[in-house]
Protein backbone atom coordinates (compact mmCIF):
# COMPACT_ATOMS: atom_id res chain seq x y z
CA UNK A 1 0.00 0.00 0.00
CA UNK A 2 1.62 3.07 -1.17
CA UNK A 3 0.32 6.08 1.22
CA UNK A 4 0.11 9.53 -0.59
CA UNK A 5 -0.08 13.11 0.00
CA UNK A 6 -1.88 15.15 -2.99
CA UNK A 7 -0.71 18.62 -3.42
CA UNK A 8 -3.04 20.19 -5.30
CA UNK A 9 -5.67 17.75 -5.29
CA UNK A 10 -8.50 20.17 -6.58
CA UNK A 11 -6.88 20.51 -9.92
CA UNK A 12 -6.53 18.89 -13.12
CA UNK A 13 -3.99 16.75 -11.86
CA UNK A 14 -5.41 16.29 -8.33
CA UNK A 15 -8.57 14.75 -9.72
CA UNK A 16 -6.92 12.12 -12.64
CA UNK A 17 -4.33 11.56 -9.68
CA UNK A 18 -7.82 10.50 -7.05
CA UNK A 19 -9.38 8.71 -9.82
CA UNK A 20 -6.15 6.47 -10.19
CA UNK A 21 -6.03 5.92 -6.66
CA UNK A 22 -10.14 5.38 -6.29
CA UNK A 23 -9.57 2.57 -8.83
CA UNK A 24 -6.28 0.94 -6.42
CA UNK A 25 -7.82 0.74 -3.36
CA UNK A 26 -5.43 -1.75 -2.80
CA UNK A 27 -2.17 -0.01 -3.95
CA UNK A 28 -2.95 3.65 -2.74
CA UNK A 29 -4.19 5.37 0.40
CA UNK A 30 -4.18 9.03 0.68
CA UNK A 31 -2.42 10.33 4.24
CA UNK A 32 -3.26 14.08 2.95
CA UNK A 33 -4.74 16.56 0.30
CA UNK A 34 -4.33 20.27 0.24
CA UNK A 35 -6.88 22.55 -2.22
CA UNK A 36 -6.63 26.04 -2.89
CA UNK A 37 -10.20 27.62 -2.80
CA UNK A 38 -12.48 24.79 -3.83
CA UNK A 39 -14.05 23.59 -1.08
CA UNK A 40 -17.32 21.64 -2.38
CA UNK A 41 -14.58 19.47 -4.31
CA UNK A 42 -12.24 19.42 -1.17
CA UNK A 43 -15.50 17.86 0.78
CA UNK A 44 -16.36 15.24 -1.66
CA UNK A 45 -12.84 14.48 -1.67
CA UNK A 46 -12.80 14.07 1.97
CA UNK A 47 -15.68 11.70 2.08
CA UNK A 48 -14.09 9.60 -0.60
CA UNK A 49 -10.68 9.57 0.81
CA UNK A 50 -10.74 10.04 4.27
CA UNK A 51 -7.82 11.88 4.47
CA UNK A 52 -5.69 12.55 8.06
CA UNK A 53 -4.68 16.40 6.90
CA UNK A 54 -6.40 18.51 4.87
CA UNK A 55 -4.94 22.27 3.89
CA UNK A 56 -6.50 25.28 2.13
CA UNK A 57 -5.54 28.39 0.93
CA UNK A 58 -6.04 30.54 4.14
CA UNK A 59 -7.38 30.40 7.44
CA UNK A 60 -11.11 31.82 6.73
CA UNK A 61 -11.18 29.45 4.03
CA UNK A 62 -9.99 26.78 6.89
CA UNK A 63 -12.61 28.01 8.89
CA UNK A 64 -15.01 27.62 6.34
CA UNK A 65 -14.22 24.05 5.74
CA UNK A 66 -14.57 23.21 9.21
CA UNK A 67 -18.51 24.56 8.72
CA UNK A 68 -19.14 22.01 5.53
CA UNK A 69 -17.08 18.50 7.04
CA UNK A 70 -18.89 15.42 6.10
CA UNK A 71 -20.17 13.29 8.51
CA UNK A 72 -17.36 11.26 9.60
CA UNK A 73 -13.70 10.72 11.11
CA UNK A 74 -12.73 14.88 11.43
CA UNK A 75 -8.88 15.21 9.82
CA UNK A 76 -6.85 18.01 11.08
CA UNK A 77 -7.54 20.90 9.14
CA UNK A 78 -4.26 23.25 8.23
CA UNK A 79 -3.96 26.68 5.96
CA UNK A 80 -1.63 28.24 3.95
CA UNK A 81 2.61 27.90 3.55
CA UNK A 82 2.39 25.70 6.52
CA UNK A 83 -0.41 23.78 5.57
CA UNK A 84 1.38 22.75 2.11
CA UNK A 85 4.18 22.12 4.15
CA UNK A 86 1.96 20.20 6.99
CA UNK A 87 0.90 17.88 4.09
CA UNK A 88 4.30 17.54 2.20
CA UNK A 89 6.16 16.19 5.37
CA UNK A 90 3.54 14.35 6.75
CA UNK A 91 4.99 11.34 8.62
CA UNK A 92 3.00 8.73 7.67
CA UNK A 93 3.41 10.15 3.82
CA UNK A 94 5.75 8.09 1.55
CA UNK A 95 4.94 9.47 -1.86
CA UNK A 96 3.95 13.13 -2.33
CA UNK A 97 2.31 13.92 -6.15
CA UNK A 98 3.37 17.62 -6.49
CA UNK A 99 0.26 19.06 -8.80
CA UNK A 100 -0.26 23.00 -7.59
CA UNK A 101 0.29 25.19 -10.04
CA UNK A 102 3.52 27.20 -10.29
CA UNK A 103 5.97 28.87 -7.82
CA UNK A 104 3.69 28.33 -5.49
CA UNK A 105 4.77 24.46 -5.63
CA UNK A 106 8.40 25.03 -4.77
CA UNK A 107 8.68 25.45 -0.68
CA UNK A 108 6.05 22.28 -0.29
CA UNK A 109 7.89 20.02 -2.79
CA UNK A 110 11.23 21.45 -1.34
CA UNK A 111 10.03 20.25 1.99
CA UNK A 112 9.08 16.84 0.67
CA UNK A 113 12.35 15.96 -0.44
CA UNK A 114 13.95 17.26 2.73
CA UNK A 115 11.70 14.81 4.48
CA UNK A 116 12.97 12.01 2.21
CA UNK A 117 9.65 11.68 0.39
CA UNK A 118 9.33 10.43 -3.06
CA UNK A 119 7.66 12.41 -5.48
CA UNK A 120 5.76 12.19 -8.34
CA UNK A 121 6.41 15.89 -10.21
CA UNK A 122 3.68 17.58 -12.37
CA UNK A 123 4.57 20.85 -10.86
CA UNK A 124 7.37 22.02 -13.57
CA UNK A 125 7.52 25.37 -11.87
CA UNK A 126 10.02 23.48 -9.62
CA UNK A 127 12.64 22.63 -12.15
CA UNK A 128 12.29 25.56 -14.44
CA UNK A 129 13.19 28.49 -11.68
CA UNK A 130 15.19 26.14 -9.31
CA UNK A 131 15.89 22.74 -11.59
CA UNK A 132 19.73 22.55 -10.41
CA UNK A 133 18.77 22.85 -6.77
CA UNK A 134 16.02 20.31 -6.59
CA UNK A 135 18.03 17.69 -8.35
CA UNK A 136 20.76 18.15 -5.63
CA UNK A 137 18.26 18.14 -3.30
CA UNK A 138 17.14 14.96 -4.50
CA UNK A 139 19.97 13.56 -5.04
CA UNK A 140 21.28 14.21 -0.94
CA UNK A 141 17.72 12.99 0.59
CA UNK A 142 18.34 9.90 -1.36
CA UNK A 143 14.77 10.25 -2.87
CA UNK A 144 12.74 9.01 -6.13
CA UNK A 145 11.58 11.75 -8.68
CA UNK A 146 9.37 10.55 -10.97
CA UNK A 147 8.22 12.75 -13.56
CA UNK A 148 4.21 13.01 -14.32
CA UNK A 149 4.28 15.74 -16.90
CA UNK A 150 3.30 13.60 -20.20
CA UNK A 151 6.72 14.41 -22.27
CA UNK A 152 9.01 13.77 -19.63
CA UNK A 153 7.29 10.08 -18.95
CA UNK A 154 7.78 9.57 -22.00
CA UNK A 155 11.35 10.22 -22.11
CA UNK A 156 11.27 8.28 -18.53
CA UNK A 157 9.64 5.30 -20.36
CA UNK A 158 11.74 5.72 -23.83
CA UNK A 159 15.50 5.66 -21.77
CA UNK A 160 14.64 3.00 -19.14
CA UNK A 161 17.35 0.37 -19.54
CA UNK A 162 20.12 2.57 -21.96
CA UNK A 163 23.03 4.15 -20.52
CA UNK A 164 22.80 8.25 -21.16
CA UNK A 165 26.16 8.70 -22.61
CA UNK A 166 24.41 7.33 -25.60
CA UNK A 167 21.39 9.47 -25.78
CA UNK A 168 22.09 11.51 -29.27
CA UNK A 169 19.24 13.82 -28.65
CA UNK A 170 15.79 14.29 -26.49
CA UNK A 171 12.91 14.92 -28.79
CA UNK A 172 9.80 16.44 -26.37
CA UNK A 173 6.43 16.99 -28.98
CA UNK A 174 4.06 19.89 -29.13
CA UNK A 175 0.89 19.85 -30.26
CA UNK A 176 1.65 23.61 -31.04
CA UNK A 177 -1.75 24.39 -29.39
CA UNK A 178 -5.30 26.37 -30.49
CA UNK A 179 -3.12 28.61 -32.22
CA UNK A 180 -1.18 26.72 -34.55
CA UNK A 181 -2.66 27.31 -37.81
CA UNK A 182 -2.83 30.95 -36.73
CA UNK A 183 -1.49 33.91 -38.60
CA UNK A 184 0.84 36.09 -35.89
CA UNK A 185 -1.23 38.93 -36.97
CA UNK A 186 -4.68 37.47 -35.98
CA UNK A 187 -2.79 36.65 -32.62
CA UNK A 188 -3.62 40.13 -31.57
CA UNK A 189 -7.15 39.77 -31.29
CA UNK A 190 -7.61 36.19 -30.23
CA UNK A 191 -10.11 35.62 -27.00
CA UNK A 192 -9.50 34.34 -23.82
CA UNK A 193 -11.93 31.53 -24.83
CA UNK A 194 -9.92 31.26 -28.12
CA UNK A 195 -6.74 30.36 -26.26
CA UNK A 196 -8.56 27.67 -23.60
CA UNK A 197 -9.45 25.78 -26.73
CA UNK A 198 -6.79 23.51 -26.53
CA UNK A 199 -7.46 20.77 -29.55
CA UNK A 200 -5.84 17.27 -26.89
CA UNK A 201 -5.51 18.02 -23.83
CA UNK A 202 -8.07 18.93 -20.48
CA UNK A 203 -5.78 20.92 -18.46
CA UNK A 204 -5.82 23.59 -15.69
CA UNK A 205 -6.30 27.06 -16.57
CA UNK A 206 -2.79 27.93 -16.75
CA UNK A 207 -1.22 25.26 -18.46
CA UNK A 208 -3.26 25.61 -20.93
CA UNK A 209 -2.60 29.03 -21.88
CA UNK A 210 0.87 28.35 -21.79
CA UNK A 211 0.28 25.89 -24.17
CA UNK A 212 -1.60 28.64 -26.50
CA UNK A 213 1.94 30.61 -26.53
CA UNK A 214 3.95 27.31 -26.30
CA UNK A 215 5.49 28.59 -23.31
CA UNK A 216 4.40 25.68 -21.47
CA UNK A 217 6.89 23.52 -24.32
CA UNK A 218 9.71 26.35 -23.51
CA UNK A 219 9.31 25.36 -19.41
CA UNK A 220 9.35 21.56 -20.29
CA UNK A 221 12.65 22.00 -22.28
CA UNK A 222 14.08 23.73 -18.92
CA UNK A 223 12.28 20.46 -17.53
CA UNK A 224 13.61 17.97 -19.19
CA UNK A 225 16.82 19.73 -18.95
CA UNK A 226 17.14 19.49 -15.36
CA UNK A 227 15.46 15.96 -14.72
CA UNK A 228 17.35 14.03 -17.30
CA UNK A 229 20.48 15.74 -16.97
CA UNK A 230 21.19 16.37 -20.51
CA UNK A 231 23.20 19.60 -22.37
CA UNK A 232 19.95 22.35 -23.65
CA UNK A 233 21.66 21.67 -27.53
CA UNK A 234 20.44 17.85 -27.53
CA UNK A 235 17.15 19.15 -26.39
CA UNK A 236 14.86 19.54 -29.36
CA UNK A 237 11.08 20.66 -30.18
CA UNK A 238 8.88 18.80 -33.20
CA UNK A 239 5.63 20.29 -33.15
CA UNK A 240 3.30 17.00 -33.75
CA UNK A 241 -0.11 18.14 -33.71
CA UNK A 242 -2.33 14.90 -32.84
CA UNK A 243 -0.28 14.66 -29.64
CA UNK A 244 0.15 10.69 -29.93
CA UNK A 245 3.76 10.73 -29.52
CA UNK A 246 4.83 11.88 -26.43
CA UNK A 247 8.72 12.54 -27.05
CA UNK A 248 10.92 10.20 -28.26
CA UNK A 249 14.87 9.55 -27.43
CA UNK A 250 17.07 9.40 -30.40
CA UNK A 251 20.23 7.10 -29.72
CA UNK A 252 24.13 7.62 -31.01
CA UNK A 253 22.75 4.60 -33.19
CA UNK A 254 20.64 6.25 -35.27
CA UNK A 255 17.61 4.34 -33.30
CA UNK A 256 14.55 6.48 -32.23
CA UNK A 257 12.40 5.25 -28.71
CA UNK A 258 9.32 6.59 -29.05
CA UNK A 259 5.99 6.11 -26.07
CA UNK A 260 2.83 6.56 -27.41
CA UNK A 261 -0.89 6.65 -26.10
CA UNK A 262 -4.10 8.66 -26.16
CA UNK A 263 -3.37 11.78 -24.47
CA UNK A 264 -4.90 11.48 -20.83
CA UNK A 265 -2.71 12.60 -18.08
CA UNK A 266 -4.06 9.73 -16.18
CA UNK A 267 -1.38 7.14 -18.25
CA UNK A 268 1.55 9.08 -16.92
CA UNK A 269 0.23 9.79 -13.52
CA UNK A 270 -0.38 5.89 -12.59
CA UNK A 271 3.08 5.12 -13.86
CA UNK A 272 4.63 7.92 -11.53
CA UNK A 273 2.66 6.28 -8.71
CA UNK A 274 3.07 3.10 -9.59
CA UNK A 275 6.58 2.68 -11.08
CA UNK A 276 7.96 -0.11 -12.02
CA UNK A 277 4.84 -1.53 -12.24
CA UNK A 278 2.29 -0.90 -14.05
CA UNK A 279 -1.83 -0.40 -13.49
CA UNK A 280 -5.00 -0.31 -15.23
CA UNK A 281 -5.97 3.27 -16.01
CA UNK A 282 -8.88 2.99 -17.95
CA UNK A 283 -7.15 5.47 -20.62
CA UNK A 284 -8.46 5.04 -24.07
CA UNK A 285 -6.08 2.18 -25.98
CA UNK A 286 -4.63 3.56 -29.36
CA UNK A 287 -5.87 1.93 -32.15
CA UNK A 288 -3.50 3.09 -35.01
CA UNK A 289 -5.44 1.95 -37.54
CA UNK A 290 -7.94 4.76 -37.26
CA UNK A 291 -4.87 7.62 -36.79
CA UNK A 292 -4.93 9.05 -40.58
CA UNK A 293 -1.36 10.87 -40.08
CA UNK A 294 1.25 11.64 -37.36
CA UNK A 295 3.04 14.67 -38.98
CA UNK A 296 5.82 16.44 -37.52
CA UNK A 297 7.58 19.58 -37.91
CA UNK A 298 9.64 22.71 -36.82
CA UNK A 299 8.15 25.67 -34.36
CA UNK A 300 7.92 28.75 -35.50
CA UNK A 301 10.12 30.80 -33.09
CA UNK A 302 9.15 33.92 -33.97
CA UNK A 303 5.58 33.52 -34.03
CA UNK A 304 5.48 31.56 -30.64
CA UNK A 305 7.74 33.80 -28.89
CA UNK A 306 7.45 32.38 -25.92
CA UNK A 307 9.46 29.73 -26.77
CA UNK A 308 12.83 31.69 -27.86
CA UNK A 309 12.38 33.44 -24.25
CA UNK A 310 12.50 29.74 -22.70
CA UNK A 311 15.74 29.54 -24.79
CA UNK A 312 17.03 32.70 -23.50
CA UNK A 313 16.20 32.22 -20.02
CA UNK A 314 17.85 28.89 -20.15
CA UNK A 315 21.17 29.92 -22.27
CA UNK A 316 21.42 33.43 -19.46
CA UNK A 317 20.67 30.76 -16.79
CA UNK A 318 21.04 31.58 -13.04
CA UNK A 319 18.06 33.68 -12.05
CA UNK A 320 17.26 34.17 -15.52
CA UNK A 321 14.29 31.72 -15.43
CA UNK A 322 12.71 32.07 -12.19
CA UNK A 323 12.61 35.40 -13.06
CA UNK A 324 11.08 34.34 -16.93
CA UNK A 325 8.74 32.30 -14.74
CA UNK A 326 7.56 34.83 -12.32
CA UNK A 327 6.97 36.89 -15.20
CA UNK A 328 4.72 33.99 -17.34
CA UNK A 329 2.38 33.64 -14.35
CA UNK A 330 1.84 37.72 -13.84
CA UNK A 331 1.15 37.59 -17.79
CA UNK A 332 -0.99 34.65 -17.79
CA UNK A 333 -2.93 35.61 -14.72
CA UNK A 334 -3.57 39.05 -16.72
CA UNK A 335 -4.28 37.70 -19.84
CA UNK A 336 -6.59 35.42 -18.36
CA UNK A 337 -8.38 38.54 -16.03
CA UNK A 338 -8.95 40.29 -19.40
CA UNK A 339 -5.87 43.02 -18.41
CA UNK A 340 -3.95 42.59 -21.39
CA UNK A 341 -3.75 40.94 -24.32
CA UNK A 342 -2.66 37.47 -25.79
CA UNK A 343 0.85 39.12 -27.24
CA UNK A 344 0.93 41.24 -24.03
CA UNK A 345 2.03 37.83 -22.53
CA UNK A 346 5.52 37.53 -24.25
CA UNK A 347 6.04 41.40 -24.36
CA UNK A 348 5.46 41.48 -20.45
CA UNK A 349 8.11 38.55 -20.05
CA UNK A 350 11.04 40.68 -22.22
CA UNK A 351 10.39 43.57 -20.34
CA UNK A 352 10.40 41.61 -17.10
CA UNK A 353 13.76 39.94 -18.40
CA UNK A 354 15.13 43.12 -19.77
CA UNK A 355 15.17 44.53 -16.18
CA UNK A 356 16.92 41.84 -14.34
CA UNK A 357 20.85 40.99 -14.42
CA UNK A 358 20.94 37.01 -13.92
CA UNK A 359 23.42 35.95 -10.87
CA UNK A 360 23.93 32.89 -8.97
CA UNK A 361 21.14 31.18 -6.69
CA UNK A 362 22.77 28.92 -3.88
CA UNK A 363 19.26 28.28 -2.10
CA UNK A 364 15.70 27.23 -2.28
CA UNK A 365 14.99 29.80 -0.17
CA UNK A 366 17.01 32.57 -2.37
CA UNK A 367 14.46 31.32 -5.56
CA UNK A 368 11.80 32.23 -3.85
CA UNK A 369 13.52 36.04 -3.43
CA UNK A 370 14.03 36.14 -7.06
CA UNK A 371 9.97 35.26 -8.22
CA UNK A 372 8.93 37.39 -5.75
CA UNK A 373 11.44 40.17 -7.42
CA UNK A 374 9.95 39.08 -10.82
CA UNK A 375 6.14 38.97 -9.80
CA UNK A 376 6.89 42.82 -8.49
CA UNK A 377 8.74 43.94 -11.72
CA UNK A 378 6.41 42.11 -13.73
CA UNK A 379 3.38 43.75 -11.88
CA UNK A 380 4.61 47.45 -12.45
CA UNK A 381 5.69 46.96 -15.92
CA UNK A 382 1.73 46.36 -16.80
CA UNK A 383 0.77 49.34 -17.23
CA UNK A 384 3.15 50.25 -19.70
CA UNK A 385 2.16 47.71 -22.10
N1 LIG B 1 -3.19 19.54 -16.21
C1 LIG B 1 -2.35 18.81 -16.89
O1 LIG B 1 -2.76 17.97 -17.70
C2 LIG B 1 -0.88 18.97 -16.69
C3 LIG B 1 -0.38 19.78 -15.70
N2 LIG B 1 0.96 19.86 -15.48
C4 LIG B 1 1.46 20.71 -14.42
O2 LIG B 1 0.86 20.31 -13.20
C5 LIG B 1 0.63 21.44 -12.36
C6 LIG B 1 -0.85 21.50 -12.01
O3 LIG B 1 -1.57 21.76 -13.19
P1 LIG B 1 -3.16 21.66 -13.24
O4 LIG B 1 -3.62 20.48 -12.47
O5 LIG B 1 -3.52 21.79 -14.66
O6 LIG B 1 -3.58 22.99 -12.47
P2 LIG B 1 -4.99 23.39 -11.88
O7 LIG B 1 -5.10 24.86 -11.97
O8 LIG B 1 -6.08 22.57 -12.49
O9 LIG B 1 -4.87 22.95 -10.35
C7 LIG B 1 -4.00 23.59 -9.48
C8 LIG B 1 -4.19 23.08 -8.06
O10 LIG B 1 -3.35 23.84 -7.19
C9 LIG B 1 -4.17 24.54 -6.23
N3 LIG B 1 -3.55 25.83 -6.06
C10 LIG B 1 -3.45 26.84 -6.95
N4 LIG B 1 -2.75 27.86 -6.46
C11 LIG B 1 -2.42 27.50 -5.18
C12 LIG B 1 -1.70 28.16 -4.14
N5 LIG B 1 -1.18 29.39 -4.29
N6 LIG B 1 -1.53 27.51 -2.98
C13 LIG B 1 -2.05 26.27 -2.80
N7 LIG B 1 -2.73 25.60 -3.76
C14 LIG B 1 -2.91 26.22 -4.93
C15 LIG B 1 -5.55 24.58 -6.84
O11 LIG B 1 -6.54 24.71 -5.84
P3 LIG B 1 -8.06 25.21 -6.10
O12 LIG B 1 -8.43 24.78 -7.47
O13 LIG B 1 -8.81 24.51 -5.00
O14 LIG B 1 -8.08 26.70 -5.91
C16 LIG B 1 -5.60 23.22 -7.51
O15 LIG B 1 -5.81 22.21 -6.56
C17 LIG B 1 1.14 22.66 -13.13
O16 LIG B 1 2.44 22.95 -12.76
C18 LIG B 1 1.11 22.19 -14.59
O17 LIG B 1 2.07 22.85 -15.38
C19 LIG B 1 1.86 19.15 -16.23
C20 LIG B 1 1.42 18.36 -17.25
C21 LIG B 1 0.02 18.21 -17.58
C1 LIG C 1 -0.43 16.98 -20.98
C2 LIG C 1 0.85 17.68 -20.90
O1 LIG C 1 1.87 17.13 -20.56
C3 LIG C 1 0.88 19.10 -21.29
O2 LIG C 1 2.06 19.71 -20.83
C4 LIG C 1 0.80 19.11 -22.79
O3 LIG C 1 2.05 18.79 -23.25
C5 LIG C 1 0.32 20.38 -23.32
O4 LIG C 1 0.35 20.33 -24.69
P1 LIG C 1 1.29 21.21 -25.61
O5 LIG C 1 2.14 20.25 -26.35
O6 LIG C 1 0.29 21.92 -26.46
O7 LIG C 1 2.06 22.15 -24.75
MN1 LIG D 1 3.56 18.38 -20.93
Amino acid sequence: MKKLTVLGSTGSIGVSTLEIVAAHPDRFEVVALTAGRNLDLLVQQISAFRPKLVSVLDNDLAAALKKMLPPGPVPEIMAGVDGLIGAAIHPDTEMVVAAIVGAAGLLPTASAIRAGKDIALANKETLVTAGHLFMEEVAKAGVKLYPVDSEHSAVFQSIEGHRSEDIEKIILTASGGPFLNTPLEQLKKVTVADALNHPNWSMGRKITIDSASMMNKGLEVIEARWLFDVDPVKIDVNIHPQSIIHSMVEYVDGCVIAQLGTPDMKAPIAYALSYPERVSTGVKPLDLTQLSALTFFKPDLEKFRCLQLAYDAMAAGESMPAVMNAANEVAVEAFLNGKIPFLGISELIVRTMDSHTAHQLSSIEEVLSVDAWGRAKACELLPTL
